[in-house]
């Protein structure tokens, strides 16, 4: 028997424009969007009346870390639990990341994380870490882009002594990725300066989680984003820059824009709202929750970020969902290096944007569906199947409730962490129902997720933005001078 939803009366928001319609879902694809659908909804259909609600594409967070080992501990939300609060929230597919140790080949890496993404309640991709070099990692690229369905390939240009790549790797990689027309991202934080600064700060004998920031000042950012674009503009590759936490490396980006140079900047909900006072916090599990890479940044910084997202300059927003609960943060007591990189959000990314977004009057709600789901379904490839409501579409929506309001708590929240980095905010806007390849998993506050039901989801390579690229290296490719 096939399964059907249809959400009446709304406001369906795409990234271009808005208007009133029902939207009927049938076995996990968009079947009709218009008036008065109730007619062509076949029997036994679900109905969701989402009259005054707006209709969304579903959240796509291109940035979370489920079951992801790193400095020495996993984290605590698997892939069950990870996208399941992601559901909760109206985020319906992830990007996580594949991230091999050096010297790991590929795709033993890569085949370990699709075994612990089989739990997943959500669609799921992956990007892949190339952390060290070879002719073997060259191999793999290919295996992973032409048969596996991965389009992009992180680099990060922190963590030295773990998964720190240098400039001859990036330089490889990039090149590589290009061939392949996969999209080259990176961490953008200089490793060597921070590891200097790290030993610096626990000299001066700060040893506490005010350490983070001191080691890893804006302009640690900004010089390895400007060093990243540099690499890219020279191989005539586009590069998408994960977690702007600055107006260093936003400025970077903008920059490259201007000159023409395919640049595209992600930013975290966290950036957006939550300052670097957190870290001066008395009670170190407190501030040890809020260490993450890049570090939450004073004010300016988040006004700088907020204008790359209005003036289009930055594109796409995630939350780097990668959860160490205080058991796990304690192991920097004494050195704030040994703390476990990372912070929560998946589940709150879509209502703390809205809020601080959407009832600012810093974007409409198209912008916001542009920032929260169509501009990375484009960047990635995976465009008009997510991203879009239309027909044909993966049924992937949220009824997004402009009154509704909650107060984000890690008492309340799906995530297994025991902090919320947004403990206390009550935001206006949120998710009432959540449609997950058809199935109503979220309905006013009742989880119905499903440990497997999310599916791997293939991104074919040469997305648009490459065919563009080819075009222009072809047409200014240098030529030999006939003598
Ligand atoms: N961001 C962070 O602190 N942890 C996760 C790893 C990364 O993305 O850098
Ligand atoms: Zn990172
Ligand atoms: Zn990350």
């Amino acid at each position: 028997m096939s399964q059907s939803v249809l959400i009446r009366g709304g406001t369906v928001v795409n990234a271009d424009c808005e208007r009133r319609a029902d939207v009927l879902c049938v076995d996990g694809l968009i079947a009709a969007v218009g008036e008065n659908l109730a007619a062509q909804a076949p029997a036994g259909c679900q109905v969701v009346e989402a009259g005054g609600q707006y209709v969304l594409p579903g959240g796509i967070d291109p940035h979370t870390h489920m079951n992801f080992p790193f400095m020495g501990t996993t984290t605590v939300d698997d892939f069950y639990s990870g996208t399941s609060a992601a559901l909760a929230g109206g985020t319906t597919s992830i990007i996580d990341f594949v991230i091999p140790d050096p010297q790991q080949p590929l795709m033993d890496a890569y085949q370990t994380w699709r075994g612990w993404a089989e739990s997943a309640a959500a669609d799921y991709g992956f990007h892949v870490a190339i952390t060290w070099w070879d002719e073997s990692v060259h191999r793999d690229m290919g295996t992973l882009v032409q048969q596996e369905g991965v389009n992009s390939f992180k680099h990060f240009m922190a963590y030295k002594n773990a998964i720190m790549c240098d400039d001859e790797t990036l330089v490889n990689s990039f090149r590589r990725a290009l061939e392949l027309g996969a999209m080259p991202t990176v961490h953008a934080e200089n490793g060597e300066l921070v590891y200097l600064l790290q030993q610096e700060v626990l000299k001066m004998g700060i040893t506490g989680p005010e350490g983070h920031p001191l080691s890893r000042p804006p302009m640690v950012e900004g010089e390895a984003a400007n060093r990243a674009i540099a690499i890219a503009d020279v191989l005539g590759v586009p590069i998408y820059i994960v977690h702007v936490s600055c107006q260093e490396s936003a400025d970077a980006i903008a920059r490259a824009r201007a000159r023409g140079q395919r640049v595209y900047g992600e930013v975290l909900a966290g950036h957006l709202v939550i300052d670097d006072s957190v870290y001066r916090h008395p009670d170190f599990n407190v501030a040890a929750a809020h260490v993450m890479s890049p570090p939450f940044r004073a004010k300016p910084h988040q006004d700088a970020l907020w204008r790359g997202l209005q003036s289009g300059q930055l594109h796409t927003t995630a939350t780097d969902h990668c959860t160490f609960c205080a058991a796990q943060k304690a192991a920097g007591q004494g050195n704030f290096t040994k703390i476990p990189n990372g912070c929560g959000g998946v589940e709150e990314r879509m209502a703390v944007i809205w809020d601080a977004g959407v009832n600012s009057g810093r974007l409409t709600p198209s912008e916001f569906v542009a920032i929260t789901s169509a501009n990375t379904a484009k960047l990635f490839n995976l465009y008009p199947k997510k991203g879009l409501i239309a027909v044909g579409a993966d049924a992937d929506l949220v009824v997004w409730d402009p009154a509704g309001s909650k107060t984000l708590s890690a008492k309340t929240h799906h995530s297994k962490n025991d902090f919320n980095v947004f403990e206390g905010r009550t935001v206006k806007g949120i998710a009432s129902h959540t449609v997950s390849r058809g199935q109503l998993v979220w309905v006013d506050g009742d989880l119905r997720t499903l440990p497997g039901a999310g599916r791997y989801i293939k991104r074919p390579a040469f997305g648009p933005q490459f065919s563009a690229s080819a075009l222009r290296a072809q047409v200014q490719a240098p030529t030999p001078v006939e003598r």
